[in-house]
């Protein structure tokens, strides 16, 4: 290894103890020298006093370099730092000589001899010697942290990689359940507008017939099929057929929605209005006798033909009226009061009931 400093000459001294001595300490010299010539890390010193710097063999073997290469002073290893690390390691250097006590460590890429770069730790020491105060030289310790810091920079890369798809994934999931909060309040209104359709006339919002149908069910329970008093109304416009043609259908609906709304606001809580098709209307009159409902028939007949619809369009209607016979089915009520509804029909205008 010609690294391998060989041992000093040997100098005769006149004391026998004082040449045991020296023997030994140079050997342990010599001891010394050998183990920087072995050591992966690399050793520096540098003479404050000269402004030289000393570096072991394994400096220059890591480096790649010829001790030649590098001047021996801190300036000339100063260059040999990346370009983007020297201000930082200078600044954190002249940091520490300025302390005079203490160590410094710093971690660099600093550029081989075949121009790659390699990250290193640089740890360097103040030493004071003998009984002086004031420091003479700073020594240090170079070594090659490249794999370990590679390894941290690429967990550092992916670790911050991971921050992203996280950031990315968190907003891509808030995006998703405001999208399906959207759908879903959607799908609500959809749903509660289907289930309304079910059951009401789109036009004029009263029940349709399915649903006047299933109150008519429940009514004739409570009723006990016919103990207690329960009456139909159904209702006609006459010749509505003319207000369409003269005014236009889109009027004729208006005229269907207010009435509609004419009626809805006379009703009682317990009474039941729907459109029975086209402008047909009825009207379910729980805990109501005959003569009541005929009463009530006569006075939407009187005040409906009183009242001036949409652009004045003026209506009457005719009315048919039955009380649930006991016994009777909801549809025999329904057939009868249609009966009735179609002798009003014959000279219109007028409300037609039987007991
Ligand atoms: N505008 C409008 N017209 C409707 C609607 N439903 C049914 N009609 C109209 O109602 C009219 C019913 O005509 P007809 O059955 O001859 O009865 P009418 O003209 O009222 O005569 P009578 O009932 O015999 O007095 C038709 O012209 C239908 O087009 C609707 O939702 N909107």
């Amino acid at each position: 290894m010609s690294h391998i400093p060989p041992p000093l000459p040997d100098v005769s001294l006149p004391d026998p103890a004082a040449e045991d001595e020296l023997l030994f300490l140079r050997q342990r010299l010599h001891t010394l020298e050998l183990a920087m010539g072995i050591l992966e890390e690399g050793f520096w010193d540098w003479d404050l006093a000269s402004g030289r710097v000393w570096r072991s063999p394994g400096f220059y073997r890591m480096l790649g370099y010829a001790a030649e290469a590098v001047p021996d002073t801190p300036e000339g290893f100063l260059r040999l730092i990346h370009p983007e690390d020297r201000e930082r390691v200078a600044r954190l250097f002249s940091e520490f000589l300025q302390r005079g006590q203490g160590t410094c460590v710093a971690e660099f890429r600093c550029k081989l001899a075949d121009g790659r770069y390699l990250w290193v730790e640089d740890e360097a020491f103040w030493v004071t010697q003998g009984e002086r105060v004031s420091p003479l030289r700073v020594i240090g310790s170079l070594k090659d942290v490249h794999k370990r810091k590679l390894a941290e920079l690429a967990l550092r890369h992916k670790s911050f990689q991971l921050e992203n798809l996280n950031l990315q994934l968190e907003n891509l999931v808030r995006r998703r359940t405001r999208e399906l909060e959207r759908a879903n309040a959607l799908l609500r209104t959809q749903l509660a507008e289907i289930t309304r359709l079910s059951t009401h006339d789109s036009l004029t919002e009263l029940y349709n017939r399915r649903k006047f149908e299933a109150v008519l069910a429940d009514e004739l329970e409570k009723s006990g099929q016919g103990l207690k008093p329960l009456c139909l109304l159904i209702f006609d416009i006459d010749y509505f057929k003319r207000i369409n043609d003269q005014y236009g259908h889109p009027v004729g609906d208006q005229v269907l929605v207010g009435l509609a709304r004419w009626v809805t606001a006379r009703m009682r809580q317990t009474d039941t209005f729907a459109r029975w098709g086209g402008e047909e209307f009825i009207l379910l009159l729980p805990r109501t006798r005959r003569e009541e409902a005929w009463g009530l028939a006569e006075r939407l007949r009187e005040g409906l033909a009183a009242e001036a619809f949409t652009q004045a369009v003026r209506l009457t209607v005719s009315m048919g009226v039955a009380q649930l016979r006991p016994g009777e089915t909801g549809e025999s009520l329904i057939s009868r009061a249609d009966q009735y509804l179609y002798q009003a029909k014959l000279s219109r205008n007028c409300s037609v009931s039987h007991p």
